[in-house]
């Protein structure tokens, strides 16, 4: 037993199920809908599992971790200044390939993230296989095959969560090597990014949406953390909906 409350995101594209497994998580009822894009809004509810309380945090449906829309930057922003214990990426088993793609971005940002691979029952009707062990040995974190809306995998899920936020898994997070010339650019940013921000953010990821020209990250980054972690605690809302 802990009195630690550890902290779960749910990330992913939209309409990959998030809402289906906070509420299945929380005991919550979260209004789920088949069409994209329909959570602005981030719910958080508690979940215990042998023994720990978690807080869970439904953030909105993003195809990238980019400055491209409010909904990318709140799921951003979590990540980046709220740091979750864990962030589990919740991916369509029907869509791998598209939805993957999210995943590895998170992968840049942090090691504490765990790939769901849900709609695991469609996958299954449509005759797909997906090889979850190879998928976890090549994106380096744990890979863990759920079907939210029937409740399977559940466990699985949450014992990964377990081990992860009490620090038993050692994750090695695929790290995507970019082009000659960009290499040099972040190579060139690094030291300066970890001088100013120090360890708490993704060095190697802020450098590169930096020499993406990423406005809005810069205007984020150029408030006092101790101030972005405040406002980030003002989307805490326990157990209830609220706009961001
Ligand atoms: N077949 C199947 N459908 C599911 C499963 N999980 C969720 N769904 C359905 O997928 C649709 C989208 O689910 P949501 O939970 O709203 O998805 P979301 O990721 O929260 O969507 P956004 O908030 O829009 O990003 C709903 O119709 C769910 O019932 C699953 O395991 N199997
Ligand atoms: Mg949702």
């Amino acid at each position: 037993m802990t009195d630690r409350t550890y902290t779960v995101a749910l990330m992913g594209n939209p309409n990959t199920g998030k809402s289906t497994l906070f509420n299945v998580l929380t005991g919550l009822r979260q209004h789920t809908g088949n069409w994209p894009g329909k959570t602005v809004t981030h719910a958080e509810g508690e979940c215990r599992h042998r023994g720990a309380l978690y807080r869970i945090v439904d953030l909105p449906g993003t195809y990238s971790l980019y400055s491209n829309s409010a909904d990318e930057e709140v799921a951003r922003d979590f990540l980046l200044f709220q740091r979750p214990d864990v962030t589990v990426v919740v991916v369509d088993a029907t869509a791998l390939e598209r939805n993957l793609n999210l995943a590895l971005q998170v992968l840049e940002m942090t090691d504490r993230a765990i790939v769901a691979i849900n709609l695991m029952d469609e996958a299954k009707k449509k005759g797909f296989h997906i090889n979850t062990k190879k998928l976890a040995a090549k994106l380096g974190v744990p890979v863990v095959p759920i079907s939210a809306r029937n409740r399977e995998g559940i466990d699985a899920l949450l014992d990964a969560v377990d081990a992860m936020a009490h620090g038993r898994i050692h994750t090695t997070p695929l790290s995507i090597r970019y082009s000659p010339e960009i290499e040099r650019g972040i190579a060139k940013l690094l030291p300066l990014v970890k001088e100013l921000m120090g360890d708490t953010h993704p060095a190697r990821w802020i450098a590169l949406r930096l020499l993406d020209g990423d406005a809005s990250l810069l205007q984020a980054l150029k408030q006092p953390p101790q101030r972005l972690i405040k406002e980030g605690n003002a989307y805490a809302c326990c157990g209830s909906v609220k706009s961001v």
